[in-house]
């Protein structure tokens, strides 16, 4: 697939989605979790010597920062079934890129990119697709102006974004105004060649994954948590040393089968290594709320990150109350726990959703129009999202979703689907390919009945 801003729209690809004769059953795995996965590619090209990658998730956004850090002169190289290695000259020895660079659909790597250049002195500019070049930049470089380093962008701070780095950057103390883990990590990463201490405080905790791996690569990183939220502190101009990197599978990619065998009745599945760091887990906290049978086993840990086992079985599902400070920690599983609130007895009410308007689409608009094209009673009131559950009957179904070029409505959508009256359609699913690569055959391993629209 090839959804880059430099190359014509290809054609969309609708899907369909039916509830099938029998249950969904089996055990899987789901690829490697996407955040660690860029920051393994991202911080291997930032230290000194071979850095070895395992379960590399090779969805399209991973593969643009791969594609960015060769362009950034590391050598990257896929040795095939998430098996990389990447080999960077260390710290501040970035190459200027030849070319613009094109972050495809992923916010990730363009916002955590901005900060890597804000502090080498090269020029860059960033681009994406359609959906990025919509998405709000000014949250990390207004904060990265602070180290010296000069931006230029689209209005609004949209991309095109030219970066002209500094190779004297200013260490940053700042305090996020959203919570946001892309927005903490760029301030870090400017922070690795700065001289002194950065200092970034967060009022909620967000997903902590850049600070665990830079500790691994040998920097120093000092975490204070504060009530809900977090002071991280990085002493700058570490020395970053290649090290190994095992990438547990996606809690948020594995949402997606979860949530299939919730609502699919009889279903009874199990999920192997899925990555568990409680910044990520809330979704499983907020299902058990609902009283979905979720059991988690074989807990251990791998690669430094915790890891276990789901093990699931379909059930009558509650209603629930989600509160704003466990947003962070679900931030993108709340279309797909939408979904499986749309089978609960009761209403649900998921507060503080405004980041979801940021994302890949406007995922508040999306999600609530996900539910009512398919007989789902929806409200949005201010940033809370309100659905009043079918009482454990099978919604209608039958309607056809607009993915908007997101990946997570559109599997959002399949999976409804699988439990509704009638079928439903997305009118574009090529953009699962993002973070999920084989999503479809793996819900087909489970018994789905996913096909041509
Ligand atoms: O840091 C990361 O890897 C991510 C942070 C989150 O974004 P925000 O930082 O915008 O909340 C999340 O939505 C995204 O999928 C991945
Ligand atoms: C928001 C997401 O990713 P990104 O911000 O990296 O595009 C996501 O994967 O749901």
């Amino acid at each position: 697939m090839d959804h880059s801003a430099k190359t014509a729209p290809i054609a969309a690809r609708p899907l369909t989605s039916r509830r099938g004769q029998s249950a969904l059953t089996g055990r899987i795995r789901v690829p490697g979790d996407k955040s660690i996965s860029h920051r393994a590619l991202m911080f291997g090209a930032l230290a000194e010597g071979e850095t070895r990658i395992t379960g590399l998730l090779e969805g399209e956004d991973v593969l643009r920062t791969a594609d960015a850090m060769r362009a950034l002169g590391a050598e990257v190289t896929q040795l095939g079934n998430g098996h990389w290695h990447v080999r960077g000259q260390g710290r501040g020895k970035l190459q200027e890129p030849k070319d613009v660079l094109d972050m495809g659909n992923s916010g990730t790597a363009a916002r955590l990119i901005c900060g890597i250049l804000a502090s080498h002195p090269i020029f860059a500019v960033l681009t994406g697709d359609g959906s990025l070049r919509s998405r709000p930049m000014k949250r990390v470089t207004d904060p990265l102006s602070g180290t010296g380093a000069r931006f230029a962008s689209r209005a609004g701070g949209r991309l095109p974004l030219a970066i002209e780095g500094t190779a004297t950057p200013s260490p940053l103390h700042y305090r996020l105004p959203v919570a946001s883990a892309q927005v903490k990590s760029a301030i870090l990463l400017a922070g690795l060649n700065a001289e002194g201490e950065t200092v970034v405080e967060e009022p909620e905790a967000t997903r902590d994954h850049t600070e665990n791996m830079l500790r691994h690569f040998g920097a120093t990183v000092a975490v204070e948590v504060q009530g809900h939220g977090r002071v991280v502190r990085l002493q700058g101009k570490p020395s970053l040393t290649a090290a190994d990197i095992v990438v547990p599978g996606d809690p948020s990619s594995a949402a997606f089968p979860i949530v299939a065998a919730l609502i699919v009745p009889g279903s009874a599945v199990t999920i192997e290594n899925i990555g568990l760091n409680p910044l990520r887990t809330g979704l499983f906290t907020t299902l058990q709320d609902m009283g979905a049978d979720l059991t988690i086993a074989n807990e251990r840990i791998e690669g430094g990150e915790p890891v276990g086992d789901l093990i699931l079985r379909a059930g009558p599902l509650q209603a629930v109350e989600v509160p704003r400070s466990r947003v962070p920690s679900m931030v993108d599983e709340f279309p797909v726990l939408a979904v499986a609130a749309a089978f609960a007895h009761g209403t649900s009410r998921f507060l503080g959703l405004s980041e979801l308007r940021v994302k890949e689409s406007d995922r508040l608009a999306a999600t609530a129009a996900l539910l009512t094209v398919n007989g789902i009673t929806v409200e949005i009131e201010g940033d809370d999202l309100i659905i009043h559950g079918s009482g454990g009957a099978a919604p209608a179904g039958g309607g056809t979703v607009e993915t908007h070029m997101d990946h997570r409505i559109a599997m959002s959508a399949l999976v409804l689907g699988l439990a509704t009256q009638a079928p439903v359609t997305v009118d574009d699913a090529a953009f699962i390919e993002t973070s999920f690569p084989k999503f479809v055959e793996l819900m087909h391993g489970l018994g789905a009945d996913i096909g041509a629209a």
